[in-house]
């Protein structure tokens, strides 16, 4: 039986929304443990990194002043110490589950989980998150954590770069339907495997799903799923930041994460961007323990 480590990342500096540092409680008190149980792994909980409150903070200290990087000194420390988790926990044998937060928390996760190894991504996501310092339209880091993770534009200067095991033929970016105008450049001049939320409604969730992780997982030692909650329809998950409307549905959800556990390839995992003060009855939360059920193997019978 494999060990999934839950590491709780619970950071709101990446996002415009405050509330979704609330995220990792919430995802407990959904049960997550006991879903995992029910998917036949077993689960240890690592308990919290320590993030301290954006209010004690600058948002704009020591970043290069030209940068538009909202927190980024607090982000850079947190997914440090995130990506010391994973790797420490990969390197015992063990799966790490990591729950944000926002989505910058996916620097430490990729950083982590390529430290010593060759990996793949998929990003399921309305949003592509591959914006840069200079790019970015909000200044919210929680929409950079891929370019970050890759080194892309600016990022080429920072620790991230180089320090990656993750190269864009690896990453697979699934469910998009918000994406600013540099980053639809990248991903029309990149390698990226790309998929919209209308190659899905034109090849059905598990074709794209399965080529998506077959991208992938190709060549390389493993892939880390990235889960952003808003990957899915607000009417299914109303408890994100930043909803954006026609997104997968609740079958559509189960059902790709049913294939990312058949690929066999799953290496680490997160689940970011739950914000407990938009959500309602925690239904968003308890969506999310659900689908890392999937995705770790529970079946109907
Ligand atoms: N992880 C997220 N929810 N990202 C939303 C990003 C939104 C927008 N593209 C931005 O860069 O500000
Ligand atoms: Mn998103
Ligand atoms: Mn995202």
């Amino acid at each position: 039986m494999s060990t999934v480590r839950i590491i709780g990342a619970p950071t709101d500096y990446g996002a415009n929304r405050r509330g979704v540092d609330m995220g990792p409680s919430a995802i407990r008190y959904a049960g997550l443990a006991d879903q995992l149980t029910s998917a036949g792994v077993d689960p240890v909980d690592a308990g919290d990194l320590v993030v301290p409150r954006a209010e004690e903070r600058d948002p704009d200290a020591d970043a290069p002043s030209e940068w538009n990087a909202k927190f980024l000194r607090e982000t850079a420390d947190v997914c440090r110490r995130l990506a010391e988790e994973v790797d420490e926990t990969l390197a015992a044998g063990n799966v790490p589950l990591a729950l944000g937060g926002d989505h910058s928390i996916a620097i430490g996760s990729l950083v982590g989980s390529a430290r010593d190894a060759e990996i793949g991504a998929v990003w399921f996501d309305a949003h592509a998150d591959l914006n840069t310092p200079s790019t970015t339209p909000s200044g919210n880091v929680h929409g950079m954590p891929l370019a970050a993770a890759l080194g892309l534009g600016e990022f080429a200067d920072t620790e991230w770069a180089n320090a990656s095991g993750l190269s864009p033929e690896n990453v697979a970016l699934v469910g998009l339907r918000s994406v600013d105008g540099a980053e639809a450049d990248l991903l029309r001049e990149g390698d990226f495997a790309v998929y919209t939320m209308s190659d899905i409604d034109e090849r059905g969730i598990t074709a794209v799903t399965e080529e998506a992780m077959a991208t992938a997982a190709a060549g390389v030692d493993g892939v880390h799923v990235s889960l952003d909650l808003d990957w899915l329809d607000p009417n299914e998950a109303p408890g994100v930041g930043t909803p954006v409307r026609g997104g997968v549905t609740y079958r559509e959800a189960h059902s790709a994460m049913e294939i990312v556990d058949e690929t066999a390839s799953l290496r680490s995992m997160e689940l970011v961007e739950v914000n407990p003060t938009l959500d309602q009855h925690n239904e968003t939360a308890e969506l999310a323990t659900e689908l890392a059920a999937s995705a770790f193997g529970k079946r109907v019978i």
